[in-house]
């Protein structure tokens, strides 16, 4: 591979600039250091540009901008000069705005290398940064310290340059892998707890040094990439008479794919959430113990008189009134009753409540607006009638729901969390999942006026979106990728900073603009674990993990909407429920009559059909959804399930012969949603 060219530029702030630039740069010591650093075999530097500013705000801006935004791309800006503590050291202050993005990394890189020599360099002000894709960074005004800081830096400059004008994936850095980039840091790696220090530096040069190495985040072992040999795409940018005319990904069936996608799912993790209606569709990651007894107290069912039940029958008077309301009640001795109502702790010392309906009023107070006696028909009573036991329907200690469990939309289990008292719960995280359209002929469906030829509606991002967000999952809407390995792959990289999972569509079959497996192999160092399935539709589906930044996984369905749709609901949900704690994260699968013949392909075919129980033979009923073609995005319209349809060559001779299972016979099937009745 041929070295990567740097371009550098030096701006000299000085308070004496004098106007020639040519005498004091060029045999600036700052120039050798980049000359010497060059030629390596990956990359070479250039001084293409100098400067002699004074110590001005506006002239050292003014020099920034115009290299900036001169014709030639600039990867590294340096300035010398005016770094200190002087009341004219103003260059960090000038060089500040210019930074979108601050580098500490190579400031503390400088200090630390310069401190190691003269604390003096503690008056030394440094910054650092990116700006656009050019990296500028502000050196002392001394020859000697200007050329200690850069010398410090200069090594992995050339990472961090690249890095930053993109002009490369951080693979094509790595291919000799880390210990290339860190020899050329020259970091001495010893043996991990070796004492021994490096000859070459003290000691504690050894473990700055050693921590140098560290510094740059080459702590963690940047996994191994994936040189573009090991990949069995097509290689990025190749012509196009180079590509395969056989896929050379094996042919997986579902079965191999769903056990891999399985094997590479990870619980996402754990979650304090909070107890309301956003609960629903959450596994809780937490056994659920009744704090305290329901009813706390003994309570009332009915609306009437709480009564000794051993008094019987008779006329007693009234003492007091229990309501359902916060308060306490005084204590109801034999030969008494008091009014109480459904729900209302029973006064202490009474064991049971007759119903309202079976007393008669027999006298009132004067004012007649309260009752005096009242007369219990009711005849034997039993001790505890009407009565909820303290911790009758929950008992404290009880384990109410178990780890494991789903909160569901139906099953009440927000109530039962709130009738214990519980404000918050553990849960499994759930993924956040976004979505990318790929393709030169894709447009938005919104997109207004004719379609050109050759376009074609995004139709696969709405439609999976929707799905996911129906399943509860948070999506990130990627929009559409063009066919172009650096778009494709710049789009990913970022996604992958925001999302746990990538669903993609279109761009994984045959076609010389299919890029996704090339890169995701060749550019983002990930591992394809299946790139083919004996299914139809659905073929071409790959499945991708990659570590970095960390594990993530990657669908990349096939363009055709049906294809889409059928493998979000045969993998991607599955895989999603898994992460989010789901036991049973596959979709249930029941057998069926078919009520029509239903064809047979050289795949297993996953056929779109309407599930319904018939009322009149007890059993499942399958009816289709008409044509059956990949790019028919209507065939799943209407379908709450898909028929697991055998391979023509697997079915018996009748059934081959037939080409069919015909009418009246079972198949297995996938239920995605609810069964219909209709
Ligand atoms: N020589 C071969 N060609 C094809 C094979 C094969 O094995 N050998 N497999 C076929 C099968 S099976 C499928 S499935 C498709 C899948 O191809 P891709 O995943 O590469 O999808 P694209 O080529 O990008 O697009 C396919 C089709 O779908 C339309 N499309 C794409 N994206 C969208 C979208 N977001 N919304 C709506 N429609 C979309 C696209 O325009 C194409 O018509 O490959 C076969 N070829
Ligand atoms: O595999 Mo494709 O999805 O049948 O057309
Ligand atoms: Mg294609």
């Amino acid at each position: 591979m041929s070295p990567t060219k740097l371009n550098a530029a030096i701006i000299i702030v000085s308070t004496t600039a004098s106007k020639n630039p040519s005498s004091d740069a060029s045999g600036n010591p700052l120039t050798e250091i980049f000359t010497a650093n060059s030629n390596t075999e990956s990359t070479s530097w250039e001084v293409v540009a100098r400067r002699i500013v004074s110590d001005d705000h506006a002239e050292i801006q003014g020099a920034l901008k115009t290299l900036l935004e001169g014709p030639t791309m600039l990867n590294l800006i340096v300035t010398t000069g005016g770094t200190g503590f002087a009341v004219t050291d103003i260059t960090p202050e000038a060089v500040k705005p210019f930074l979108q993005k601050e580098a500490p990394g190579l400031v503390h890189a400088m200090l630390t290398a310069s401190l190691n020599i003269t604390p003096f360099s503690m008056m030394s002000r440094p910054v650092a940064g990116v700006s656009g894709s050019t990296i500028i960074v502000t050196l002392p005004g001394s020859p000697k310290g200007a050329t200690e800081n850069l010398g410090a830096l200069i090594k992995l400059l050339p990472h961090a340059c690249i890095q930053a004008a993109g002009i490369q994936s951080s693979r094509e850095l790595h291919s000799g892998g880390v210990e290339s980039l860190e020899r050329q840091a020259g970091v001495h790696k010893h043996g991990k707890h070796s004492s021994k220090s490096d000859t070459s530096h003290g000691s504690h040069h050894h473990d700055h040094h050693h921590h140098h190495g560290h510094g740059h985040g080459h702590g963690h072992a940047i996994p191994k990439a994936h040189t573009s040999s090991e990949s069995r795409a097509n290689r990025l940018g190749d012509a196009v008479t180079r590509r395969h005319r056989e896929s050379p990904y094996p042919m997986v069936t579902v079965k191999e794919a769903s056990d891999m996608i399985a094997r590479e799912t990870q619980l996402k993790g754990i979650v304090e959430a909070q107890v309301n209606e956003d609960l629903v569709g959450y596994v809780l990651a937490e056994d659920i113990i009744a704090a305290e007894n329901v009813p706390a107290y003994k309570a009332s069912i009915v609306d009437g008189y709480a009564v000794v039940h051993s008094d019987g029958k008779g006329t007693y008077p009234v003492v007091s009134v229990s309501h359902a309301a916060p308060g306490s009640i005084p204590p109801l001795s034999s030969g008494q009753v008091a009014r109480i109502t459904t729900g209302a702790p029973l006064p202490p010392g009474a064991t049971a409540v007759v119903m309202v309906e079976d007393t008669v009023l027999k006298s009132m107070t004067e004012d007649e607006k309260e009752e005096a006696e009242v007369e219990i028909l009711a005849v034997k009573m039993k001790d505890g009638e009407n009565v909820r036991e303290v911790g009758s329907d929950v008992m404290k200690g009880d384990v109410v729901l178990e780890k494991g469990d789903i909160i569901s939309a139906i099953g009440g289990e927000v109530g039962l969390l709130a009738s214990v008292g519980r404000a918050w719960v553990k849960v499994y995280d759930k993924a956040t999942v976004g979505v990318l359209s790929t393709g030169d002929e894709v447009v938005h469906h919104y997109r207004e006026g004719e379609l050109q030829l050759g376009e074609i509606r995004d139709s696969n991002r709405p439609a999976l979106l929707s799905a996911i967000k129906a399943q509860g999952f948070s999506t990130v809407d990627l929009g559409i990728a063009r066919d172009k390995a650096g778009a494709l792959q710049s789009t990913l990289i970022e996604a992958l900073q925001t999302v746990d999972v990538i669903i993609t569509t279109g761009g994984v079959s045959m076609g010389e603009l299919d890029l996704l497996k090339p890169t995701i192999e060749q550019s983002l160092n990930g591992t394809i674990h299946f790139g083919r399935v004996e299914m139809k539709p659905g073929k071409p589906t790959t499945f991708a993990t990659v570590e970095s930044p960390k594990k993530k996984l990657i669908f990349a369905l096939p363009g055709n909407p049906a294809s889409a749709l059928v493998t979000l609901h045969l993998f991607v949900l599955p895989s999603l429920r898994k992460s989010q704690g789901y036991e049973h994260y596959d979709f249930p699968r029941v057998r069926v009559t078919v009520d029509e013949d239903m064809g047979l392909d050289p795949r297993p075919e996953f056929r779109r059909a309407f599930v319904r129980f018939d009322m009149v033979d007890g059993r499942l009923h399958a009816s289709g959804t008409g044509g059956q073609r990949s790019s028919r995005i209507g065939s799943t319209h209407g379908a709450n399930a898909v028929l697991v349809m055998p391979a023509l060559k697997e079915v018996g001779k009748k059934r081959r012969e037939l080409g069919c299972i015909p009418r009246g016979e079972t198949v297995e099937a996938i239920l995605w949603g609810q069964i219909g009745c209709a």
